[in-house]
């Protein structure tokens, strides 16, 4: 997770990069947290010693990134996954919070981010029992926006990456923030916010260029600036 966060933070922060995708290998995506390191540390070690704060980095990006699930997805590995901004899943991946199961709860927001995703019902059901679902049923339940075989998934992923890096990735960066919006805000203040981000456009380059471009009937040409 250290070297993710470091690798996320680098990539974010450079000019060139529009999307990331993250993915594991067709077994699994990951299976969570390291049991064998868990197993005997105690309340005071973790307490003290601030575990999971370096979980943070992926759902700070202001860049957009692509989950690309094959295989497990369990515990932290879908707690990473939601942390992504877009799942896309292969048809053998399965989703799971199985922490229950081991004496502990999930720790870096399963019961949070899976409960908005796919409502209390759903989430208490995966939370207590610690079943997993597959990728057609995570589908069915909005935590990820498509299936594809296993062999084509990551190219699915770049395609959609490139689907997003085509457009200002200033404006791009506006509309992942205004969508993030609606999690963490009222409906009244998210609709504040996702108002004057929209506002705010029409001081950039990029939305001038674009509506241009659109009466010119031309392409648009980005400097997200
Ligand atoms: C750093 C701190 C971060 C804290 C984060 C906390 C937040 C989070 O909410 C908490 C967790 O994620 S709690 C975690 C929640 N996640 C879970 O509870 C998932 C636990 N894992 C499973 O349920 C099963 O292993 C799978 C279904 C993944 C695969 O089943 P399969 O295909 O029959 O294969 P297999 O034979 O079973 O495994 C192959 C080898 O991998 C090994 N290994 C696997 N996962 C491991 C892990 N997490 N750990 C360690 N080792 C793990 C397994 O022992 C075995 O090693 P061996 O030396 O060869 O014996």
């Amino acid at each position: 997770m250290s070297e993710l966060e470091q690798a996320v933070k680098k990539f974010d922060s450079d000019p060139s990069i529009g999307c990331m995708i993250l993915t594991g290998s067709n077994r699994a995506f990951a299976a969570g947290a390291d049991i064998k390191e868990m197993q005997n540390k105690s309340f005071s070690e973790v307490c003290k010693g601030n575990f999971l704060s370096n979980w943070t980095a992926l759902a700070e990006s202001k860049t957009p990134i692509v989950a690309a699930v094959n295989g497990f997805a369990l515990g932290g590995g879908c707690e990473i996954a939601m942390m992504c901004d877009i799942i896309i899943a292969g048809e053998k991946a399965e989703f799971g919070q199985p922490e229950i199961v081991i004496g502990t709860i999930p720790g870096a927001g399963g019961t949070q981010r899976l409960t908005r995703v796919v409502g209390k019902s759903k989430a208490m059901e995966m939370v207590l029992t610690g079943n997993r679902i597959s990728a057609k049923d995570a589908q069915l339940y909005g935590l990820v926006s498509a299936v594809h075989p296993v062999e084509s998934l990551v190219d699915e992923a770049i395609k959609l990456a490139e689907n997003i890096t085509k457009h200002s990735k200033l404006t791009v960066q506006l509309a992942k923030e205004a969508v993030n919006s609606a999690y963490e805000t009222t409906l009244d203040q998210g609709i504040n916010h996702e108002r004057r981000l929209f506002h705010a456009t029409f001081a950039t380059h990029d939305r001038k260029e674009g509506m241009s471009a659109f009466v010119e009937k031309r392409k648009p040409n980005f400097t997200d600036s």
